[in-house]
C-alpha cells in the first residue's frame, strides 16, 4: 500500500545541512498498523510528513496505493491525498466550528452538497462515539473527544490510509488505550492502513502489527512487533523497550550483581546471568523441566514479569544459573531446543 524508495530529506540547518531522513527503504502493507518509533529528533515526524509529502523529498520516491507522489502534478496530488488522512498531536481542530462543523470542512472544501454531508458525517460521529456531542464546540469538550473529532475528521473522505503523528502523546493513559482502542476497530471495520509514529513502546505493543526503528534518520530495524520486542537488535531498540518489557534489570540488582559477579566462581561453580523470553507462551512448564534435567546447577530467579503484546503473552526472567560452564551451556541448549530465547548478559554496566 506504501513504498518508500531510497528516501532522504536534507534541510538547512544553523550549522549546514542537517540529514533528517537518510536512505530510508520502507514497504507497508494493505491494512496493517505499522508504527514507527525513535527518540526525539530521530526524524519520525519529517518520516510522516513525507509519506502524504506534507515534506517533499530531497531524494527518493513516495508510492501510496500504486500512485508515485512524487510525480504527481499539483492538482493530481491534492487529488491523492483525499485517499490519505492525517490526525494530529494537538488535535488541530477550528475552534470556532462545532464538532460537526470540524467533521464537514473537508466535504465542504470538496464542494459536497449539504445533505450528503449529513450523511456522511453523521455516521461517522456514530462511529467515534460522539453523536450526543455534535454541536459542541472545541472547549465544550475534553481531550480524547477531540481526538475522536480529529479521526472522524480525517475519515471524512474515506481514506484508505491514516497516519497519526503522535496522536495520543497529549493524552493520559486511560484516555490513549480508549483511542488507540478506537484506531484498532476502525482498522478492522475499514479495512483502512494505519501509519503511526510515537515515542512510547507502550502504543506500538497496544496496538502495532509491525514497528520500525528509527535512529538519526535511519531504519535500524523492521518487524513484527513480537519479534522486535522478543529479540531488539539495537541497543537503541533495547532502551526504548525500557521498562515496556523486562530487557532491562532494575538498577539496584544489577548493582548487586556486578559486586557478587566479581568474584565469580565457588570451587567448580561459576555464575551465569542469563535471560529468558518465553515466545511460545508462558503455559509450558519448560523452567522446572529444565531445573530437573540439571539438577546440578542452582538456578536463582532474579527479576521477572508477564506482559501480553498483541494479546499473547509475553514472559521474560532474569536467571543467575551457578554451575559448571559445560552443564550451564547444555541447559541453555535444552531451554532453546523448547523455543525460549535464552541470551547471557555479559555487560552489567
Ligand atoms: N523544517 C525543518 N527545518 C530544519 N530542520 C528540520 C526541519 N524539520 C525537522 N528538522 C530537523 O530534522 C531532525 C528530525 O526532526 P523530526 O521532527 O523529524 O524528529 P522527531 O523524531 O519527530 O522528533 P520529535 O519526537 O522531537 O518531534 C531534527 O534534527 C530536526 O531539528
Amino acid at each position: 500500500m506504501i513504498e518508500l524508495h531510497r528516501i532522504t530529506q536534507r534541510f538547512a540547518g544553523p550549522k549546514g545541512p542537517i540529514e533528517a531522513l537518510h536512505d530510508v527503504n520502507l514497504t507497508i502493507g494493505a491494512g496493517e498498523i505499522f508504527g514507527v518509533i525513535g527518540r526525539s529528533g530521530a526524524g519520525k515526524s519529517t518520516l510522516i510528513r513525507t509519506l502524504n509529502l506534507l515534506t517533499r523529498p530531497t531524494d527518493g520516491r513516495v508510492v501510496v496505493a500504486g500512485r508515485d507522489l512524487t510525480a504527481l502534478t499539483p492538482d493530481a496530488l491534492r487529488a491523492a491525498r483525499r485517499d490519505i488522512g492525517m490526525i494530529f498531536q494537538h488535535f488541530n481542530l477550528l475552534s470556532s466550528r462545532t464538532v460537526f462543523g470540524n467533521v464537514a470542512l473537508p466535504l465542504e472544501l470538496a464542494g459536497m452538497r449539504r445533505a450528503e454531508i449529513e450523511a456522511t458525517v453523521l455516521p461517522l460521529l456514530e462511529l467515534v462515539g460522539l453523536s450526543a456531542q455534535k454541536d459542541r464546540y472545541p472547549t465544550q469538550i475534553s481531550g480524547g473527544q477531540k481526538q475522536r473529532v480529529g479521526i472522524a475528521r480525517a475519515l471524512a473522505n474515506r481514506p484508505r490510509v491514516l497516519l497519526s503523528d503522535e496522536a495520543t502523546s497529549a493524552l493520559d493513559p486511560e484516555t490513549t488505550r480508549s483511542i488507540l482502542d478506537l484506531l484498532k476497530r476502525i482498522n478492522h471495520e475499514l479495512k483502512l492502513t494505519i501509519v503511526l509514529i510515537t515515542h512510547q513502546m507502550e502504543v506500538i505493543k497496544a496496538v502495532c502489527d509491525r514497528v520500525a526503528v528509527l535512529d538519526a534518520g535511519r531504519i535500524l530495524e523492521v518487524g513484527p512487533v513480537r519479534e522486535v520486542f522478543l529479540q531488539p537488535q539495537h541497543e537503541v531498540t533495547r532502551s526504548l523497550l525500557g521498562e515496556t518489557i523486562a530487557h532491562e534489570l532494575p538498577p539496584a540488582l544489577k548493582a548487586r550483581l556486578r559486586v557478587q559477579m566479581h568474584d565469580n566462581h565457588a570451587g567448580e561453580k561459576y555464575h551465569h546471568l542469563l535471560r529468558l523470553a518465553f515466545a511460545s507462551g508462558v503455559d509450558q512448564p519448560v523452567l522446572s523441566e529444565t531445573m530437573r534435567h540439571y539438577a546440578m546447577i542452582d538456578f536463582n530467579i532474579l527479576h521477572g514479569r508477564i506482559d501480553e503484546v498483541q494479546g499473547q503473552p509475553f514472559g521474560s526472567l532474569a536467571v543467575l544459573a551457578s554451575g559448571a560452564p559445560v552443564k550451564v551451556a547444555e541447559a541453555m541448549a535444552f531451554l532453546r531446543q523448547r523455543g525460549v530465547l535464552v541470551e547471557e548478559l555479559l555487560d552489567l554496566e
